[in-house]
């Protein structure tokens, strides 16, 4: 068997370390490297926190990829140089399967022209747990009836960008179904400046951020006497891994970028 060759950015990190435990448990995926911001030269065998595989580590993606022949980036990094390895993997022929969160509207759209001018398969999904997907599904299906709606998000306080990139995507995909509505009072005036949260087309968003948590959404629609909360919690970044492994696969049949597991997802 054809085992597909793997780079992970960001090893050391909740989500890399808990990618490498999951690559290292498959007979059909091979751990070839890693990209970190240090480290350079050293094994992931030689930290005890992380599975004993023996995968050099880089801190240069250009000499990384030119030297170990891969087929899949798998980016749990930041904003800032997420987006820098999944453009570099494409223009190196690499498919990137990207959890990282965080990327503007700008910088999804050059992903998605560069992927298809290089007929190239690249998965970007913000959220890979299979419940928060089908989160995000149920919220949109519920939309279509229900147009006031709010979306809370939290997340533990080590995380960089808000609102998270799952409560973006939750906002539009029920703006694909959602009739247009400024919610609220018309004359609601804020006392403390973002009491109401962020404004995403008329919708608003909430972001938590505590020590304890890990990540959890509710999505909470309002009509006449009624109510309907749709809520997702991930307790383990463990949840996160069997979206990863899927994209993983299917990131090798693709020849386009896809934003969203819900769209490899039978
Ligand atoms: N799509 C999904 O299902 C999920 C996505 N995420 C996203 O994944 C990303 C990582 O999250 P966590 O693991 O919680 O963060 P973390 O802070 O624990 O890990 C990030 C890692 O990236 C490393 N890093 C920073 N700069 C780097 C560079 N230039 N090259 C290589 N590595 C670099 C850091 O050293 C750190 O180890 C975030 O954007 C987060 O929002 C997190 C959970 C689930
Ligand atoms: O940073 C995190 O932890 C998470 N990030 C993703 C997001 O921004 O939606 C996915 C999940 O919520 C965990």
């Amino acid at each position: 068997m054809k085992k597909i060759r793997v780079v992970v950015a960001g090893p050391r990190g909740k989500m890399g370390s808990e990618a490498l435990r999951m690559i290292s448990k498959q007979d059909d995926l091979e751990l070839v490297a890693c990209l970190d911001h240090k480290y350079e030269g050293e094994y992931i065998r030689d930290f005890d926190s992380l599975p004993n595989i023996n995968a050099r580590i880089y801190t240069d993606i250009q000499k990384c990829l030119s030297e170990v022949n891969a087929d899949v980036l798998v980016d749990l990094t930041t904003p800032e140089y997420g987006y820098i390895h999944t453009k570099t993997a494409i223009e190196n022929g690499v498919r990137p399967v990207v959890g990282t969160t965080g990327f503007t509207d700008e910088q999804l759209a050059e992903l998605t022209d560069l992927a298809e001018d290089k007929g190239i398969g690249v998965i970007i999904a913000p959220n890979f747990a299979l419940g928060a997907v089908l989160m995000m599904q149920f919220a949109k299906w519920a939309a279509k009836y229900f147009p006031d709606v709010e979306i809370i998000e939290k997340h533990h306080d080590n995380k960089l960008d808000a609102p998270s990139g799952t409560a973006v995507k939750t906002a539009q995909l029920i703006q694909e179904v959602r009739e247009q509505k400024q919610q609220g009072h018309p004359n609601e005036k804020e006392t403390i400046q973002g009491a109401r949260g962020a404004n995403f087309d008329g919708m608003r968003i909430h972001s938590m951020r505590l020590p304890g948590l890990v990540a959890h959404q509710e999505v909470v629609f309002g009509s006449t006497g009624e109510n309907l909360t749709i809520k997702h919690d991930s307790f383990h970044r463990e949840s996160f891994m069997t979206g990863v492994k899927l994209a993983i696969d299917n990131v090798m049949k693709l020849n386009v970028l896809v934003y969203g597991l819900e769209n490899i997802l039978e």
